[in-house]
């Protein structure tokens, strides 16, 4: 789904009022179809609408008007004496000609004829503000948002929960708690940060007649990842292949200390599906690891066959647990230098590159780099704090520079090839646990040995990441590595069909 701010809305809606001669009102009519259609009239039937003065509150008054047309009751109230926006007039206009009442609310008194009201009715609509707020809410504007609040009623958002802003995540002043938000068009950027869904509840992003080329005119090709891109993406198996269709994945990692870290990578590989999976580790826990493995092969990456190994793989995994020194730059570092499959570099594989970045950019593999906001910090020297708050820009910038997949771990993974964006919507934080990143990497270089593109591999494993430790959350207090691993070949046979 594509992601927006308000200056792509403003964009969008210009075109097509003064180049393709659309009416305004014709895409406000839109909208409030697009809002009828998702209110459930099996448990709704009286509605308390409110609404500001500009095209927010325009997109309200034809709501009312399509709600009482299907006699429905409807309370309608606006808010403040500023003059109404064009389309917001005509909206007005037409419900007075119907004679349907108005009612206004200017000062403080006038509030206690709005909260007589909100609780007999059974949902409350809100067209306060949309894409248009542009200061701190306060006055009037402040005591109607605290009473829809209070009032515990069911609320449903026109486009946005008025008084959030549409372009990074901020509440101005107070904001509208609604259950459920139908914004048109574009996810707006705002909606992606981890608190904002205590006011958006779920959100639908619905289209209102706008051609999709106008919109991709100005879309700066962000997009949120969701269950229906990934099943465009997933392939089912065809009846007569065999394990060499579906790649031979090297996972090189770990080291005396951290043999979970390459027992995990492999098994995300193997569990996801990689035809032939073999795991290069330090000599000392070749043994360890190959009793506790089956499917993998195992053995040292100082062996004779280690150089023909890497010659013969799909794709190669690299860098968890295998320390932060000399031995690991060395072999990163002829890995890179040589041609030949695409890599996954992870955890102490970004580690010892982090004064070494020549070696990705004149590396000429395909690259994925799969840093956490920590190890992001190491490679960009940027503090944390800045990557949290510009993780977008500071993926793309770092991705073009270095000609490489970027997949930046957090809440609303990022992955980007420099070009476009892609943001990860599941996840959450009872995954935040020690090998989950391991498994991660393990499940990319797999889906790119089973013939899938890099970005596609990446944002692939992304979802199913995630959704697996989502679907088990339900039930689990904390989700760790073992958990998401013996989950995963059934979870994803769900997202074939
Ligand atoms: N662009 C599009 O494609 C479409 C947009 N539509 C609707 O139009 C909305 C945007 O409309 P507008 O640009 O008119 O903006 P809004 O309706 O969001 O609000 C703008 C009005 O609120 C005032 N205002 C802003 N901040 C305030 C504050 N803190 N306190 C008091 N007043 C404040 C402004 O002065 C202006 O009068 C969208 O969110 C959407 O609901 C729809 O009509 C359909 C088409
Ligand atoms: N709050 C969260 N929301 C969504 N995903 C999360 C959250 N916390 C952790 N994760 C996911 O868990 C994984 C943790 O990876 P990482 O930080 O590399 O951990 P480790 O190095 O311990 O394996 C990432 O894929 C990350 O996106
Ligand atoms: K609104």
């Amino acid at each position: 789904m594509k992601i927006g701010n308000s200056q792509l809305i403003k964009n969008i809606d210009n075109y097509c009022i003064n180049d393709l001669d659309i009416p305004s009102t014709v895409l406000m009519e839109n909208a409030a179809l697009k809002v009828v259609k998702n209110i459930n009239f099996e448990k709704f039937n009286s509605f308390t609408i409110i609404c500001g003065t500009g095209n927010n509150g325009g997109d309200a008054l034809a709501v009312a008007r399509q709600l009482f047309s299907m006699n429905m009751k409807v309370d309608i109230f606006i808010i403040g004496e500023h003059s109404m926006s064009k389309d917001c007039l005509i909206n007005y206009n037409i419900l007075k000609n119907m004679g349907v009442p108005i009612k206004q609310i200017v000062k403080t008194q006038d509030i206690q004829l709005l909260n007589d009201i909100l609780n007999k009715n059974d949902m409350i609509i809100d067209g306060i503000f949309g894409s248009g707020l542009a200061r701190n809410i306060d006055g009037i504007y402040k005591e109607v948002i605290k009473s829809i609040n209070k009032s515990g009623m069911y609320i449903l958002s026109i486009d946005v929960p008025s008084g959030m802003l549409c372009d990074s995540f901020g509440i101005l002043g107070s904001c509208v708690k609604a259950n459920k938000t139908v914004s048109f068009e574009v996810y707006k950027k705002g909606f992606l940060d981890y608190e904002s869904d205590k006011y958006t509840g779920e959100i639908v992003v619905e289209s209102i007649g706008i051609p999709e080329y106008v919109v991709n005119k100005f879309h700066l090709k962000e997009y949120l990842v969701q269950k229906k891109e990934i099943k465009s993406i997933i392939k089912k198996r065809e009846k007569y292949s065999y394990k060499g269709d579906f790649g031979r994945v090297s996972v090189i990692a770990g080291s005396k200390k951290y043999t979970g870290a390459a027992y995990l990578t492999s098994q995300g590989a193997v569990r996801s599906g990689a035809g032939l999976v073999t795991l290069c580790t330090e000599k000392s826990v070749v043994e360890i690891l190959q009793s506790k493995t089956i499917e993998t092969m195992i053995m040292s990456y100082e062996n004779n066959d280690f150089k023909e190994l890497i010659l013969n793989s799909d794709s190669i995994a690299i860098g968890p647990g295998m320390g932060n020194n000399e031995n690991t730059f060395n072999i990163i570092k002829d890995i890179l230098s040589k041609d030949g499959c695409p890599l996954v570099l992870d955890a102490d594989a970004l580690n010892v590159l982090q004064h070494n970045l020549d070696l990705l950019k004149n590396s000429k593999r395909k690259i994925v780099i799969t840093p956490h906001i920590g190890e992001m910090g190491r490679l960009t020297g940027i503090d944390s704090k800045n990557i949290i708050k510009n993780r977008i820009d500071i993926a793309r910038d770092f991705s073009k520079k270095y000609g490489i997949i970027v997949l930046l771990k957090g809440y609303n993974t990022i992955i980007t090839n420099g070009e476009e964006v892609y943001i990860n919507s599941t996840g959450n934080s009872k995954m935040a646990s020690g090998g989950m990143g391991d498994i991660l990497t393990g499940i990319i270089a797999s889906f790119i040995g089973q013939g899938y593109e890099p970005l596609k591999a990446t944002i692939l494993s992304a979802f199913i990441h995630g959704y697996v430790g989502d679907i088990l959350s339900k039930d689990m207090f904390c989700v760790n590595a073992s958990h998401i691993v013996e989950r995963l070949p059934y979870i994803i046979e769900n997202l074939t069909y």
